[in-house]
């Protein structure tokens, strides 16, 4: 029997990052190819004439899983009966800023969205929160939504685990889809950890230890972390526009696994609400390795940190700490 529609809500549906993730979830890259959407696109009054246009343009790619299209500029209206919502609307970090700079401009937006979410969306609705600083709107939303349970507030550092594997991947020259069990532990900033101690390649052998194979710790410990942390500013640099196609893409792979299961063996990173784990203060969005099964995360518990691994889990948790009580004095 074919499944009824899911509504999934696109927050900044106008900006570049919304014009490249609608398309993919019209298409089934997030729910699935057998799982039809219904779209809710918002974004603010000036871009509402383009956000008008990104609707035609849906209409007349004829997609057979998109069920309707709404494009609002009413908060209320675009969240009301949401299953998913994916909130991609703010301020893009321009070349020169830091996440920081962008954040008075953000978290407002997200304390205000929280409202419209909590009172209108559906039960059990799963939040992603792409707009910078995603960690810090996703725990603003969070805050300010306290009916939905925090484990349904997530933000994205898909991106940067992506990072990391194709990384590897160019590095050792296999296909990315062979890399696998990196962690980005976190903040999605250039503080993030991303670590290779766990991750493998799969071969036709077995499984291979990354450390191992690529026999280099000082490129592992050194350029390897830099360049995926520093992966965002190298596209805005080369773009003068911040990542877009790569961001909505790993959107995608973010709700996709959560609501229909990670691979065995594998994990992926998530931000989610910290309960703790691995000595990271509760109350933050920190990003973990999670699998997720049923539609609920989990986060992989068990994993050796060494002390390198442990000062860097720290000073992304202190960056995390800080941002928070930023947050909160740009909102009062
Ligand atoms: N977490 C990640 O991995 C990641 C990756 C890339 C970009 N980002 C962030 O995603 C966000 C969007 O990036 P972009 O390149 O699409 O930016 P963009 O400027 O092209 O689009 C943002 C859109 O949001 C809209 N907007 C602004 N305020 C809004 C509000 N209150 N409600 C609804 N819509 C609103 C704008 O009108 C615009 O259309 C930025 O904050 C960017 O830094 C995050
Ligand atoms: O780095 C940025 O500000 C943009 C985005 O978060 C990215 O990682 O590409």
């Amino acid at each position: 029997m074919a499944k009824d529609a899911l509504r999934v809500l696109v927050t900044g549906a106008a900006g570049q990052i919304g014009y490249a993730l609608v398309p993919m979830i019209a298409r089934g890259a997030m729910l699935g190819p057998d799982q039809p959407v219904i779209l809710h696109m918002l974004d603010i009054p000036p871009a509402a004439e383009s956000l008008n246009g990104v609707k035609m343009e849906l209409v007349d790619a004829a997609f057979p899983l998109l069920k309707g299209v709404l494009a609002t500029t009413d908060a209320v209206e675009a969240c009301t009966g949401v299953n998913v919502a994916v909130m991609v609307g703010g301020f893009p970090r321009k070349e020169g800023m830091e996440r920081k700079d962008v954040m008075s401009k953000n978290v407002s937006i997200y304390k205000a969205q929280a409202s419209a979410l909590e009172k209108h969306a559906a039960a059990n609705c799963k939040v992603l929160v792409v707009a910078n600083p995603a960690n810090t709107n996703a725990l603003i939303l969070k805050e300010f939504a306290p009916s939905i349970p925090e484990k349904n507030i997530t933000c994205l550092t898909r991106l940067d685990h992506n990072r990391a594997l194709g990384q590897i991947s160019e590095r050792l020259n296999v296909h990315v889809g062979s890399v696998k069990n990196v962690v980005i532990w976190g903040n999605h900033s250039s503080t993030q950890y991303p670590d290779v101690n766990h991750a493998t390649v799969v071969t036709q052998g077995g499984e291979k230890s990354v450390r191992e194979l690529v026999a280099n710790d000082q490129w592992l410990n050194g350029e390897f972390i830099t360049t995926v942390q520093q992966r965002g500013a190298a596209i805005i640099k080369a773009r003068k526009l911040s990542s877009a196609l790569s961001a909505a893409s790993s959107a995608c792979d973010h709700i996709r696994d959560w609501v229909l299961g990670t691979p065995k063996d594998t994990w992926v990173s998530m931000g989610v609400y910290s309960d703790g784990s691995y000595g990271v203060p509760p109350g933050l969005i920190y990003s973990y390795p999670v699998t997720c099964e049923k539609g609920e995360w989990s986060i992989v518990q068990g994993l050796k940190i060494d002390e390198f691994s442990r000062a860097k889990l720290d000073a992304t948790a202190n960056e995390l700490v800080e941002e928070k009580t930023l947050a909160y004095s740009c909102l009062s």
